[in-house]
């Protein structure tokens, strides 16, 4: 990949987000610095309760630093209003689940569709078919009228990459999207992450799994709100 023409997408500056606690105050990340590139597919690891939560929903403006700055492509999100933040979020930000949260009731497609409704980013006329091309993409284009429950885990993930391709947000980030898929499946899943990274999507994402690590650019590694490691993986 050209690395010559990446500029930084994700820039935490000193960050720090401090929860009330019977005991004061805790610490979940402790003063963190960080930038990634634009067009990079980048994990975060760490055992449970390191803070790659926290860190998820910092950059993704679900939450705010306690102290320190969070700007996304340009954007100081923890300076938005809530309203901002929701409209800023809807257009930069796609996330994808580890259990898909796809909505039963709608169809394939109806569910893809549904961020380009609430954010009003394309024309109501052309919403079908760029969903349908997403879906394309994604490689389930012929499930498209089906509901997501007779879709398999596999499926409903690439479903759920689809929607979040919607408006085209120039940031994916993913909370564990394999921990409910098979191996196989998984691969199939990091190597459409690879693809979107080559495309132009910086994708981050949050994975226990280490046998995909040579997918990544770059892994960062947190232990007890601090990061232990941020290096370059040799592909
Ligand atoms: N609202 C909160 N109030 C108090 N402590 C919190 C709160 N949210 C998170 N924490 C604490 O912050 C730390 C980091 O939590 P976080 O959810 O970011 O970890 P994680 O690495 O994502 O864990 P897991 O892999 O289990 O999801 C944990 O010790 C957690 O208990």
């Amino acid at each position: 990949m050209d690395h010559q023409q990446s500029k930084p997408l994700i820039e935490l500056s000193q960050v720090t987000k401090s929860y009330p606690v019977a005991s004061g105050s805790f610490s979940a990340l402790k003063n963190i610095t960080l930038k990634i590139d634009s067009r990079q597919l980048i994990s975060i690891t760490g055992k449970s309760g390191s803070g790659k939560s926290t860190l998820l929903n910092l950059i993704t403006g679900i939450d705010r630093p306690t102290e320190g700055s969070v700007i996304i492509n340009g954007v100081r999100v923890d300076k938005l209003s809530e309203f901002e933040l929701a409209s800023w979020r809807g257009k930069n930000v796609g996330v994808v689940f580890q259990f898909f949260q796809l909505l039963p009731t709608l169809t394939i497609l109806e569910n893809v569709m549904l961020p380009m409704d609430f954010c009003n980013t394309y024309p109501k006329k052309d919403r079908r078919e760029r969903a349908l091309a997403l879906l394309q993409m994604v490689g389930i284009g012929e499930q498209a009228e089906k509901f997501p429950s007779t879709l398999s885990g596999g499926q409903q993930q690439r479903v759920a990459i689809a929607r979040a391709l919607a408006n085209d947000p120039p940031l994916i980030v993913a909370d564990e999207p394999t921990g409910n898929l098979d191996s196989q499946t998984a691969t199939a899943i990091f190597e459409l992450f690879a693809k979107l990274a080559t495309s132009g999507k910086t994708v981050v994402v949050v994975t226990h799994e280490r046998e995909f690590s040579s997918y990544f650019e770059s892994t960062i590694n947190i232990a007890d709100g601090v990061i232990v490691k941020a290096a370059a993986v040799q592909v």
